[in-house]
């Protein structure tokens, strides 16, 4: 990687904050933005569309390594594509949330999307800062600043419910952030931080204070 260029990698559980303070940190430092996790909820709808029964692991390999997949790494413009269709709103609906793991959960379907997801990364001209559960460990192990952000289930779901303004009951709220955690832990731990990757446990800290201890944490880690 030539050194002109910065990657910061970010993994964490459901609702610690990623995909808000990534895109942030993006705009802050100049970089583009990646969210990993809209490639899952783009495949997720994708195979929805195509009537895939989520029991069919092969269908819904096939439905991965098909699906076209494109997206904005611009973290002032967010949008999605699936199949020439944009799916920007469809990707957040419970509907996706809810079957989205098992994308999460079929090696082939992981190992196709890691793939593209550095191929993204390379091509990103100043850098990137990219987030998901696998891209400190696996995605992009080499990552200039490697960080886990975490908060406590309580903070995660609080976050997460006054994002949707109180529109799921607290079981619903639990599948969407504890369900999926769990069933997306098969096969890679985003939970404990991996050797050489920080750990920073946003609970108790605002967005704004998030954001300025990242900043200072890739100051000190590129200085
Ligand atoms: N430190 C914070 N304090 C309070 N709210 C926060 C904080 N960080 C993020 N949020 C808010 O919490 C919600 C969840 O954050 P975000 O979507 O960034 O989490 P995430 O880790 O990307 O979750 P997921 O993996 O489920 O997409 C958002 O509404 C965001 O604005
Ligand atoms: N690197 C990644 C990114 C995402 N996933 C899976 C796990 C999530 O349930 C789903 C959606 O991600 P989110 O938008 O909630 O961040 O995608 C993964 O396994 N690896």
């Amino acid at each position: 990687m030539p050194s002109d260029r910065l990657v910061i990698a970010i993994d964490g559980p459901s609702g610690s904050g990623k995909s808000s303070t990534s895109r942030e940190m993006a705009r802050r430092l100049g970089l583009a933005y990646l969210d990993t996790g809209a490639m899952y909820r783009a495949v997720a709808v994708a195979f929805l569309d195509a009537g895939v029964d989520p029991a069919d692991t092969d269908a819904v390999i096939a439905a991965t390594t098909g699906a076209d997949i494109e997206l904005s790494l611009d973290p002032d413009e967010s949008w999605v594509r699936v199949n020439g269709r944009d799916v920007t709103a469809e990707i957040r609906e419970p509907r996706t949330s809810a079957v989205v793991s098992t994308v999460a959960r079929i090696p082939q379907c992981r190992a196709d999307l890691v793939a593209r997801q550095r191929a993204l990364m390379d091509a990103a001209p100043s850098g990137v800062v990219a987030e998901g559960r696998d891209i400190t460990t696996v995605v992009y192990p080499d990552a200039d600043v490697r960080l886990l952000l975490t908060a406590s289930e309580e903070a995660r779901l609080a976050r997460r419910g006054t994002e949707l303004g109180g529109r799921l009951s607290a079981s619903e709220l639990r599948d969407q952030v504890l369900r999926r955690d769990r069933d997306d832990s098969a096969l890679v731990e985003f939970q404990t931080a991996a050797d050489g990757v920080l750990l920073l446990d946003t609970s108790d800290l605002t967005f704004d204070q998030v954001v300025e201890a990242i900043l200072t944490l890739v100051k000190e880690s590129t200085s």
